[in-house]
């Protein structure tokens, strides 16, 4: 199914910000871009004024054409999922009823399905038994990206042979692909990174400043490396792009919504405010990795005050203070 191909064509499922952020950079790499939108109304702003109305400011070169049919990627040789954690299953399944044969399907989503403890290349395997799962993932804001600013992520595939062929079609002098043979690390790092975020922005929320961002981000790494070897990722994809790398963009900055969505937090909004119609795939996430955590015994003391002040179960102050009178303990 990919022996020969040579990724002239890429499909692109979900015309969100990182989905119009990957078609841009792909379309950048030489490649012809199909762009999938759920929406007519995203389907005729990109073909009327070449701009996704979720990346504003970014003009969509003219190789890449948007539809709004799935069977419309038939000519597309491999897929990129550019969806939310929570609704990937269920456009999966409907792209794998419209192309039964299968393509290298690489999900860009940085979650764990809430209802299974799924990552996301698990849940292309389950639905799409025809298509090779891969994942990429990696520091890189869709804004930047789409402004055509210096970004490197990783693609992962357990075939590492194809994550390379993929990595060199969809690299361009800005968007710099790295490949990877451990899928699970890269899309744990991904994952993990979002509910850290979270924590982080509530200290800043807070005042606490710069020191204890600077601590949230090591013993946040400390129990995202504990998780990520509980679940099978190697530990040198966690130090990577995908793990640290992205857990410092997304710690830092204001842009991350992530990150926006605790700080909201700490400063006193309420979980529903702080969202503010913005996706924030910690705030999801957050609850099903503490519950994995604790399967396998890992300790997420800063994952499950995230978790415990989105579900209303403590204010931020006191999971915080929770947090501060843990006993010290060994730094490993
Ligand atoms: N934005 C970024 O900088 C980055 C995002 N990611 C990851 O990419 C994934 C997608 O996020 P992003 O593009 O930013 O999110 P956006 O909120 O910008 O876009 C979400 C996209 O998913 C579509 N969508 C939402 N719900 C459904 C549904 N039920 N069925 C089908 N399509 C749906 C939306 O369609 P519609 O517009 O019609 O609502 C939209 O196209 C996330 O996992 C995120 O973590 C990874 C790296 C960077
Ligand atoms: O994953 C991202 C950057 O690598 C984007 O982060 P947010 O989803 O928090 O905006």
């Amino acid at each position: 199914m990919s022996g020969q191909a040579d990724f002239s064509t890429i499909g692109i499922v979900g015309a969100g910000s990182f989905g119009a952020a990957l078609a841009v950079a792909a379309a950048r790499a030489g490649r012809k871009v199909l762009l999938w939108a759920r929406d007519e109304k995203t389907v005729a702003a990109i073909a009327e004024r070449r701009e996704a109305p979720r990346l504003p400011g970014v003009t969509l070169p003219e190789t890449i054409a948007a539809t709004s049919s799935l069977a419309a990627l038939g000519e597309a040789q491999a897929l990129i999922l550019a969806l939310p954690t929570q609704h990937f299953r269920s456009v999966v399944e409907a792209v794998a009823r419209a192309h039964p044969a299968g393509l290298p399907a690489i999900s860009a989503a940085k979650g764990i399905e809430q209802a299974s403890g799924c990552f996301t290349t698990q849940i292309i395997g389950e639905v799409w038994p025809a298509a090779i799962p891969a994942i990429l993932s990696g520091p890189s804001f869709a804004a930047d990206i789409g402004r055509g600013l210096p970004t490197a992520v990783t693609l992962a595939c357990s075939d590492e042979r194809l994550a390379q062929r993929l990595a060199g079609a969809l690299t361009s002098p800005a968007f710099r692909i790295y490949h990877s043979g451990d899928p699970r690390g890269v899309e744990i790092g991904g994952a993990a990174k979002n509910v850290l975020a979270i924590a982080a922005g509530i200290a800043i929320g807070l005042k606490f400043g710069e020191s204890a961002r600077a601590a949230l981000v090591a013993r946040g790494f400390a129990e995202l490396r504990r998780f990520g070897e509980a679940y099978g990722a190697q530990a040198e994809t966690l130090m990577g792009l995908s793990g640290l790398g992205d857990l410092v963009l997304t710690c830092g900055s204001a842009q991350s919504r992530n990150f926006a969505f605790g700080l909201a937090l700490g400063e006193g909004k309420s979980p529903a405010e702080a969202a503010g119609g913005k996706l924030a795939e910690g705030a999801f996430t957050a609850s099903i990795l503490t519950e994995m955590a604790r399967a396998k015994e890992v300790e997420t003391p800063i994952a499950d005050a995230v978790a415990a002040i989105i579900a209303g179960e403590v204010g931020v102050r006191e999971a915080v203070a929770g947090l501060l009178a843990r006993p010290i303990r060994a730094e490993n």
